[in-house]
């Protein structure tokens, strides 16, 4: 372990002695984890974040002033539609797709470094359970989906497909995540193949470049955003790891969309028939200013334009026919090819220009006092996943229905939007459409039939409970065997014992 002598010294080089503040005043524990979190920290790069983050925050935050002159939506020769597409080609790409994960060349990442902090949540989102009747969490979830993919897949083509699992957690989410999987016996996944890494942490930073002290004994850190993802490749040899195991393409999502598919058959044939080597899922934005990234253009280069970066006129701009002429809303699911990953981490990371986002950052003040700031005191720097959009050689949008593919789950159940709630209601009324369209029929408490509502008002309840394990079914496929012409009453649980008795 490096001396406080040393450590001193490197600080001093970055302009950050002050956080060897109260080292003198510590036991030896606290003062051995001090001296190791700031060993850590390269002199330069901790020189630099601060001077750069000071540098950021001294600009006008928030909007670009000549976004609006450089802006353009994508051109619809960069966009595919799962909605308004002929069924002919979604079986294309569909089959595509299938065929490309049969070969075992698909693998899903999960970014799930954040903290939770909108949610209120001390563990990581994943974690969450929504309330639905089987009580899964977001993480079930998305490991029945890929045990049913793999499954559909294998089954088509006769193999035994592996879909690997990156996960990327943070300082915050790691331990919780990996003992979460291990109580949980990886969702019956083979551990082999569920890969977790970590992503970097940031120290916070005060308005005038001061890297900020949390504790007397820790200075404040936070992930460096799911832009993160490119040093952590890096950093933990991840792309080495997928071409080993011959990943040619990777399906990157974000923990918290209760109605993420993946990986997705569609969407990965889309992307590769179309040769590109990077895509984005979008679906129309739901009014001007929802909290959703806008997929378009920027100098002609395919982007996007995060919504804390967008002034409220250009969201309400509207196009020709009357909808928003910004309305591809970014649904944070992701294509890469593999080569493309290691293009962008060989040469484009450095590149990639990090975000400010000014906070309340929890701080000891000079006496040593642990202080709550009612205002925001600090900065933190991130960077976004899709800021790699630009080095791409095709990149390519595809359009997707919100009902059947995002309802993300942010805030607590006091929010208005993207609750708890929300995201529960989204899931059963997608089960209970499935449902219908099976052919199932729903009788009341006295056995009279219920009338069919398959398009709910806005989020409302549908009429009846109805949940689909997705290890039964993950995309409404595959209903009609058990459903067809039969009666239920609520709540229907289709898990695979039921469907293991109503199979004819
Ligand atoms: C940097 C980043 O990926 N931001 C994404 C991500 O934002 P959040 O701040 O995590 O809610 O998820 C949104 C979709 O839920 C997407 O629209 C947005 O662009």
């Amino acid at each position: 372990m490096a001396s406080e002598q040393d450590v001193r010294a490197r600080l001093q080089r970055a302009g950050q002695e002050h956080l060897l503040r109260f080292c003198g005043e510590l036991a030896p524990g606290p003062r051995a984890a001090l001296l190791a979190e700031l060993e850590a920290l390269e002199p330069d790069a901790l020189r630099e974040h601060c001077r750069r983050a000071a540098a950021a925050c001294a600009r006008p935050l928030g909007p670009l002033p000549d976004l609006a002159a450089r802006l353009q939506p994508l051109p619809p020769e960069r966009v595919g539609s799962a909605s308004r597409s002929d069924p002919e080609t979604l079986r294309l790409w569909e089959e595509e797709g299938f065929h490309q994960i049969a070969q075992n060349k698909v693998a899903v990442l999960l970014l799930a470094g954040g903290q939770g902090t909108r949610l209120g949540v001390t563990y990581p989102k994943g974690m969450y359970q929504v309330g639905l009747p089987s009580q899964k969490t977001l993480y079930q979830l998305q490991a029945e989906r890929i045990r049913r993919v793999e499954q559909l897949a294998g089954q088509r083509y006769h193999t035994h497909c592996t879909i690997p699992w990156y996960i990327m957690t943070s300082e915050f989410t790691l331990e919780p995540t990996a003992k979460f999987f291990k109580e949980h016996g990886f969702f019956h996944l083979d551990p082999d193949n569920v890969i977790m890494f970590e992503q970097r942490m940031l120290p916070a930073v005060t308005f005038n470049g001061k890297a900020i002290l949390e504790r007397k004994d820790k200075i404040a850190m936070a992930p460096d955003g799911n832009g993160g993802l490119y040093c952590a490749l890096m950093d933990n040899h991840i792309l080495e790891d997928m071409e080993r195991r011959g990943v040619e393409f990777v399906h990157v999502y974000c923990v918290d969309n209760i109605l993420v598919r993946l990986p997705d058959p569609v969407f990965i044939g889309f992307c590769v028939l179309r040769g590109a080597d990077c895509g984005a899922k979008v679906v129309e934005k739901a009014y001007p200013e929802e909290p959703v990234g806008v997929v378009c253009q920027v100098d002609g280069v395919p982007q996007v334009v995060e919504y804390s970066e967008i002034s409220p006129e250009i969201a309400q701009l509207c196009g020709p026919e009357g909808g928003l002429l910004y309305s591809e809303g970014n649904i944070c699911n992701h294509f890469f090819t593999r080569g493309f990953l290691q293009m962008v981490t060989r040469e484009f990371e450095p590149l990639l220009k990090p975000h400010v986002a000014v906070k309340k950052v929890p701080y000891v003040d000079e006496e040593g006092n642990l202080v709550k700031p009612p205002k925001p005191n600090g900065i933190k720097m991130e960077k976004f996943v899709f800021d790699v959009f630009p080095f791409a050689k095709n990149f390519v949008a595809f359009e997707v229905l919100r009902e059947e593919e995002f309802s993300p789950l942010k805030n607590a159940d006091s929010g208005d939007r993207d609750t708890p709630s929300t995201a529960r209601r989204a899931l059963l009324a997608q089960h209970y459409r499935w449902a219908l369209r099976a052919g199932a029929q729903f009788l009341d408490a006295c056995g009279a039939r219920l009338p069919e509502l398959p398009s709910l008002p806005g989020s409302g309840d549908p009429p009846v409970i109805c949940e689909i394990s997705p290890l039964v079914s993950c995309f409404g496929e595959d209903l009609e065997t058990y459903l067809q012409g039969r009666e239920f009453q609520s709540p229907l649980i289709l898990d695979e014992n039921r469907a293991r008795a109503l199979r004819p």
